[in-house]
């Protein structure tokens, strides 16, 4: 069963080469940012998530929202196991799969066929699941003989394609999105519209960073709202989104 704990998680920034005596103000006056500390040894710290605890269960599709530095890319990155809290726990049941930079493992002077295997490996996927969809990943990115070239010579439309072909092909029980994904010219995004929307739709937890309350009316079926690293609301889109909006 998918299942994600966060107990009473913070996540700090040390940040050596501030000038910490004229930090009196901790921007918590404004809506944009974490807030601004000083550590116990002096040091100056941007909490980028302060102390927040949240269950995600299983059939949940979360919009996450929030002002700019609100802290919604630094939970998700919590999340895809990327930052580590500095304090609290995070526990991640599942397999989670983080489609915020797709590009992640490539490597430009391999081909298309060898980009297809590192990147699929750097997802988590085995061997015996590449050999199964190596054949579809590589016809759904339409790139035909170039798959035998190096990536740095793809248009980087073609390296969009591929990178996100590949994203796709795997199916986590825990799905981590910033904004949605699209790309490609328009015949390729359409087909692109609908591998995205199998991807989503065959995920257990789903959650989703976006300034679009449209995305996330048509995703989500709850919406937690972030301000200074903490919640500042959590509940029915119904509800959250109109607030937030305004
Ligand atoms: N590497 C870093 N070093 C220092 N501070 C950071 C770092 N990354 C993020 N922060 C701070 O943490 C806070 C939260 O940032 P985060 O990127 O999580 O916000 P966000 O909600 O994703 O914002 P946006 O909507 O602008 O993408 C901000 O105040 C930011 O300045």
């Amino acid at each position: 069963m998918a299942l994600v704990l966060l107990d009473n998680v913070s996540v700090d920034f040390p940040v050596y080469n501030a000038p910490s005596r004229s930090l009196k103000n901790r921007m918590l006056s404004v809506a944009t940012g974490g807030a601004i500390d000083r550590r116990h040894d002096g040091h100056v710290v941007v909490r980028a998530i302060n102390g927040l605890s949240l269950t995600l269960k299983e059939g949940e599709r979360i919009g996450l929202i929030g002002h700019n530095g609100s802290g919604k890319t630094t939970l998700l990155r919590v999340l895809s196991g990327i930052y580590y809290p500095s304090r609290g726990s995070a526990k991640i049941d599942g397999n989670c799969v983080s489609l915020i930079n797709i590009s992640l493992g490539i490597d430009p002077e391999a081909s298309g066929y060898e980009n297809i295997r590192l990147r699929s490996v750097m997802m988590g996927m085995t061997a015996d699941e590449l050999a199964k969809c190596r054949d579809e990943i590589a016809s759904f990115s339409g790139l035909g003989d170039f798959l035998e070239m190096p990536f740095r010579t793809y248009s980087s439309g073609m390296q969009l394609r591929l990178a996100f072909a590949v994203s796709t092909a795997i199916r986590p029980e825990i799905l981590i999105m910033d904004e949605w994904l699209s790309t490609g010219d328009e015949a390729f995004k359409e087909r692109a519209e609908k591998r995205m929307r199998d991807v989503v739709d065959a995920t257990k937890i789903l959650v989703l960073a976006s300034h679009s309350r449209e995305l996330l009316e048509t995703n989500c079926n709850r919406v937690i709202w972030l301000e200074h690293g903490r919640v500042k609301m959590d509940g029915a889109p119904a509800t959250v989104l109109p607030a937030y909006f305004g």
